[in-house]
């Protein structure tokens, strides 16, 4: 899946300062082009938490709704991301897509020279597969702050592939890390064919994405995980 570069050792040795590492120019060009172009295109479901429960909800579901319905809804992702546990943002899983293109994407990632690249840059030897959801974060979206190592799940790293062309960062979308304490860190806009792999140890969150955000925020992000595949 990756682009030829000359330079893994320098990345490696990057990546090693704080288990963190944004690759740019990461795919082939044309490579890029192509799942950006599935993105651009694809249908997603509206990926919400609800009383502390994550939802999917499919675009009939929420033409389904009454005006009052859907204004509780948002009111009630309001209510837990104002407690700091919430998010809102438009998700297609790749594993079992209807879309076969879609589940293509998933199996360039897990190509066995990819995995191996991984590994080899990580310095993380267990890790033997990747899942993966395309998402798509429009105005009013957010991800809140978080830790991505549920038990049972054995997520090693943590991977945003950022497809997003002319951004600029006043939109919001920000990969916003924090000090375990709470305090932010540093942020990586998002941009062109940009890989971002972190080990899942670190506190991030997505920056809200304001309304007057000219463009969609486009991804393929999950976790290159050990184990077998769930
Ligand atoms: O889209 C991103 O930049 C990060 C997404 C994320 O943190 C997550 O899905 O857990
Ligand atoms: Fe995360």
């Amino acid at each position: 899946m990756f682009a030829p570069r000359e330079d893994w050792e320098e990345q490696k040795a990057r990546f090693a300062v704080d288990d963190r590492l944004r690759l740019p120019g990461a795919l082939p060009e044309a490579l890029a082009e192509d799942i950006h172009g599935l993105l651009s295109h694809a249908s997603f479901a509206t990926m919400l938490a609800r009383n502390g429960q994550g939802v999917a909800l499919g675009e009939g579901d929420i033409s389904s709704m009454t005006p009052e319905q859907r204004t509780q809804l948002i009111r009630d992702v309001y209510k837990d991301a104002g407690h700091g546990s919430g998010f809102l943002y438009d998700g297609h899983q790749l594993a079992g897509s209807s879309d076969p293109a879609m589940q293509g994407i998933l199996a360039r990632i897990n190509a066995p020279e990819t995995l191996e690249r991984v590994r080899e840059l990580t310095g993380i030897t267990d890790i033997t597969h990747a899942d993966g959801q395309a998402t798509r974060y429009r105005g009013g979206h957010f991800l809140t702050r978080h830790k991505d190592d549920p038990g049972g799940q054995q997520r090693r790293i943590a991977y945003v592939l950022s497809l997003t062309k002319n951004w600029h960062p006043d939109w919001g979308g920000l990969l916003q890390f924090f000090e375990n304490d709470g305090r932010p860190r540093d942020a990586w806009a998002p941009g062109w064919n940009i890989l971002s792999m972190f080990n899942v140890r670190h506190i991030h969150s997505v920056t809200y994405v304001t309304p007057f955000a000219g463009a969609d925020r486009l991804s393929v992000t999950g976790w290159f995980r050990a184990g077998e595949p769930s």
